[in-house]
């Protein structure tokens, strides 16, 4: 049977096929080519180093399929700005059409709007859509393991370091860490939303953070209510929380990613004080 994910790759390819028609796969790469280099979004999201801090990837997140509508956003360029004045160290902007409501002119807007690196967040599944988020100045892409097979996996992981990106490479089992961790991806997430079925179960950031590679960025994605969550995650070893709804939902988001970060920075220094 389908699953959800199985249903937007449906749509993602239909879209995409749209656009490789309007744009040719040589226009884009040669746009991808024009722009200014990438910044460095495993820098930013304190690769490298010791967890001492918790970094925010900010989501501007209009719809989702677990959820419906979730916020008018008319500005993403206002929205992303105050992210980023929170103190927020990435923007994830989603550009799927059919299920988020998101697009490239909101990633155009956002990469205008602030001095941080932006993350497409899309399903990737080729390599026209990894030039089309250089383009269109993203410094990272999503890569879902769940949607791609090895060989796939690799070929756009290659791509994207060879644009000067960095890849959010997402995992919700064992065996997808274990997949990502062979191709030495450096940025490793793990969605608490299970995207078969879109159960949210922050309990699966707890069972699998210990099995992310040490060398990687450790993201913890999805569920986020509040600052109790942050602290759960960062308690576990996050080194950064993708936060969507519980942002475009709050009236103040400055406030709201001051408020995760703090709560971040107390877990990992209980964290550290503990060990
Ligand atoms: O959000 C969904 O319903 C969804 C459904 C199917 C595939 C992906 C989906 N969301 C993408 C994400 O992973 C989230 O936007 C992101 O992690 C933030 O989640 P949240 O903070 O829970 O809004």
């Amino acid at each position: 049977m389908a699953t959800v994910l199985d249903d937007i790759i449906v749509g993602v390819r239909e879209d995409l096929a749209d656009r490789v028609r309007l744009v040719p796969a040589a226009e884009v790469e040669a746009a991808a080519a024009a722009r200014p280099a990438a910044l460095d979004a495993w820098a930013a999201l304190g690769g490298g180093a010791p967890v001492r801090d918790l970094r925010i990837i900010a989501e501007v997140k209009r719809k989702s399929p677990s959820k419906g509508a979730l916020a008018e956003i008319s500005d993403p360029a206002a929205l992303a700005a105050q992210y980023e004045r929170g103190g927020a160290s990435v923007i994830s902007v989603l550009t799927e059409r059919r299920r988020f409501n998101g697009s490239l002119a909101d990633l155009d807007a956002v990469r205008d709007a602030v001095g941080i690196p932006v993350l497409r967040k899309d399903f990737t599944v080729d390599e026209y859509q990894v030039h089309e988020a250089r383009a269109h100045g993203a410094d990272l892409v999503l890569l879902i393991v769940a949607a791609l097979d090895d060989a796939r996996l690799r070929g756009l992981l290659e791509l994207t370091h060879e644009l000067g990106m960095n890849a959010l490479v997402e995992t919700h089992t064992e065996e997808e860490i274990d997949r990502a961790a062979v191709l030495g991806a450096r940025i490793v997430g793990v969605n608490v939303r299970n995207l078969k079925t879109l159960d949210v179960d922050r309990s699966v950031f707890a069972r699998l953070a210990d099995r992310l590679p040490a060398e990687a960025v450790a993201v913890a994605e999805s569920g986020v209510r509040g600052p109790e969550d942050i602290a759960y995650y960062a308690g576990l070893g996050a080194g950064a929380v993708l936060v969507g709804e519980a942002l475009v939902t709050h009236g103040d988001p400055v406030t709201r990613v001051e408020d995760f970060k703090r709560a971040g920075a107390a877990a990992i220094a209980g964290r550290l004080a503990a060990h």
